[in-house]
């Protein structure tokens, strides 16, 4: 029993920051290598995103992998594996879980951008998983390329050799030869052992409709065959092999795979959830001793309460939340009740991009309206009688007596920006309690890398960064540790209640200025009742901002006279319905417009 190079096959994927053109080179090579025809390429762009929302944002979220096969100039025919990652930094992991099943990258950088945040974070993890890497400049169209200066860029600050950069345009389909003739003669084939017991690495699951759970895989040592009881060993569960096979992107069955091979297979699985990623599949007759290192599992950092504007609409919410979490094991949620906006969820998500996501799918597949409330970390609080305790809703937090310590998380942010909008940037993140680590230059663009509170990243950093730069910053970043911080319960009191959808913790010199930009924004969107109401923010006793919604000087309709009954009667009608966009909150109506102004206001 040998493990020897499997000469036939490459597997690689294709690392890029966001835009770059991953996904038309993906859609290219497909395209060349026969995958599908033109007819079915037509009309779809990207043939690698499936989902609808993907394909609007041009956002790849799902990691998906397609077989190619390729005669080379050497007359051999090859088949390649390539396994599509994410480009978004809150996608990290799945990022790092395909890079996992193969043994090199393509890196696309585009020719006019030059290196940016997220071709560092995922170059960087790519050669983690020791990869071969092969440059590759796209968009060399262009008339703003600048393929020399980006190859030097290149070796600078990523320290890989650029010399002999496979030159491309995905759009118009030049080079993409010299990229497949790339991909075998610089990436390494696969090794594995046919004849050993199989050891398989599960790389993916998803729910399908027709064939229920899918699992990706790539196998290792040993064969996987159609029939076979196979174990997994993280959850210790053993299956019978339904369904092997490949995408093309086309489904394709076939009877067995082989080391080095990756494909998927269905095996009567239930549910996702039944299935870890990163798990060591085996023979469950003959397991083998040791596992596949594996990954670590996605965690949700962001937190945020979802509730349905119309009550009636909650078991809708629930069941579309169960649905869109089949697919989605890192989105986690759990049914919270607010006294200010009723029965909801509190759920968790991977980062911002993804909380968008979920929001947007729920309000766009299931026509739901919701409100968000204002989005948490997980703090730890270490209590006065020893307890340690993890909280993401601020709702939660015990009485201030009982705290000994609050700590949040930290994380490492790498930006890079034109140079002009330097001094805005490093602005943004001194106000965001950034601490500056680093400053380097990337040809004409600088690189800062901070350290900063992860709470005040959650809130509208990315927007704001982009603003401040004209869209021409990127950011990156990774979670790095816990630190101990001065951080206070803010309340929003309207009449004197407080009202828990709009409480949460936020840094003692921050409280003030989202205090009263909270409470300034309410006042404009309350309407005024019979009677004065007093908007204030508050720590504990201590009222931080006040504003106040002036009473109604007349009845609605006192400019009636009395006399019309019908117009009177209409007023009061249009009234009424005005009504039933607001939330009763003791004596007073709050409109959901309040509610999602608060919670998005920037200071
Ligand atoms: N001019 C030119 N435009 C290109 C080229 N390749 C891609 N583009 C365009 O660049 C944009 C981004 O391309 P995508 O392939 O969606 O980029 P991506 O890296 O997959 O982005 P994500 O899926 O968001 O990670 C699209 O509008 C493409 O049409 C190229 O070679 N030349």
């Amino acid at each position: 029993m040998t493990t020897v190079p499997i000469p036939n096959i490459r597997n690689f994927s294709i690392v890029a920051h966001i835009d770059h053109g991953k996904s038309t080179l993906a859609d290219r090579l497909i395209q060349m290598t026969g995958g599908l025809s033109d007819r079915e390429m037509a009309g779809k762009e990207q043939v690698l995103d499936s989902m609808d929302i993907e394909r609007e944002r041009g956002i790849t979220i799902k990691a998906q992998t397609v077989r190619l096969q390729y005669r080379a100039k050497d007359g051999k025919d090859y088949i390649f594996n390539l396994m599509d990652t994410p480009g978004h930094v809150d996608f990290a992991y799945e990022v790092s879980r395909s890079l996992a099943a193969c043994e090199g990258s393509l890196l696309v950088v585009d020719a006019s951008q030059g290196v940016e945040a997220q071709t560092l974070a995922n170059v960087y993890q790519a050669l983690d998983n020791n990869h071969e890497i092969v440059p590759v400049l796209n968009k060399i169209d262009l008339p703003a390329a600048e393929p020399e200066k980006i190859k030097q860029q290149i070796e600078d600050v990523i320290g890989i050799d650029a010399s002999d950069a496979v030159m491309i345009s995905a759009k118009t389909g030049l080079g993409i030869p010299d990229v497949l003739e790339a991909i075998v003669t610089r990436l390494p084939p696969p090794k594995g052992d046919r004849e050993a017991t199989l050891k398989a690495l599960l790389v993916d699951s998803w729910y399908d409709v027709y064939l229920g759970v899918v699992v990706l895989v790539r196998i290792v040592d040993g064969v996987m065959k159609k029939g076979q009881r196979i174990r997994m060993m993280g959850t210790g569960a053993a299956y019978d092999v339904e369904r092997v096979g490949f995408f093309t992107p086309k489904m394709q069955q076939v009877d067995e795979l082989g080391p080095g091979e990756v494909g998927f297979i269905t095996a009567a699985i239930k549910e996702v959830a039944d299935t870890r990623v990163g798990d060591t599949i085996t023979d469950d007759r003959k397991p083998v001793s040791e596992m596949l290192p594996g990954f670590k599992p996605a965690i949700p950092v962001v937190f945020c309460g979802l509730f349905p504007v119309d009550a009636d609409d909650f078991e809708t919410l629930r069941a579309a939340m169960g649905k869109l979490r089949l697919n989605d094991a890192s989105f986690s949620f759990e049914m919270e009740t607010s006294a200010a906006l009723g029965f909801g969820f509190r759920c968790g998500f991977l980062g911002l991009l993804h909380l968008e996501i979920i929001q947007e799918r729920l309000s766009r597949e299931f026509d739901l309206n919701l409100i968000a409330t204002a989005p948490s970390v997980i703090y730890k609080m270490k209590l006065t009688d020893g307890q340690e305790i993890e909280i993401h809703n601020p709702v939660d937090m015990p009485d201030v007596v009982k705290i000994a310590e609050i700590q949040e998380p930290w994380i490492e942010a790498t930006i890079l920006t034109p140079d002009e909008y330097l001094g805005s940037v490093l602005k943004l993140c001194q106000d965001r309690r950034g601490n500056q680590k680093e400053l380097t230059y990337v040809g004409s663009r600088a690189m800062v890398k901070y350290d900063l509170p992860l709470n005040e990243v959650v809130f509208d950093f990315y927007d704001r960064l982009k603003s401040v730069s004209k869209g021409y910053a990127s950011f990156d970043y990774h979670l790095t540790d816990y630190k101990p911080a001065d951080l206070v319960k803010m309340q929003i009191l309207v009449n004197n209640e407080p009202v828990d959808a709009l409480s949460m913790l936020v840094h003692r010199t921050r409280a003030e200025g989202r205090g009263r930009a909270m409470v300034e924004k309410m006042k404009d969107l309350i309407p005024p009742h019979m009677f004065q109401i007093p908007i204030q923010a508050a720590i504990g006793g201590k009222v931080i901002a006040r504003e106040t919604v002036r009473a109604l000087r007349k009845d609605v309709t006192a400019k009636c006279y009395g006399g019309d009954i019908t117009r009177k009667r209409k007023l009061l009608e249009k009234q009424k319905e005005g009504k039933k966009k607001m939330r009763q909150f003791g004596k007073v109506d709050i409109p959901q417009e309040a509610f999602i102004a608060a919670l998005k206001v920037d200071s």
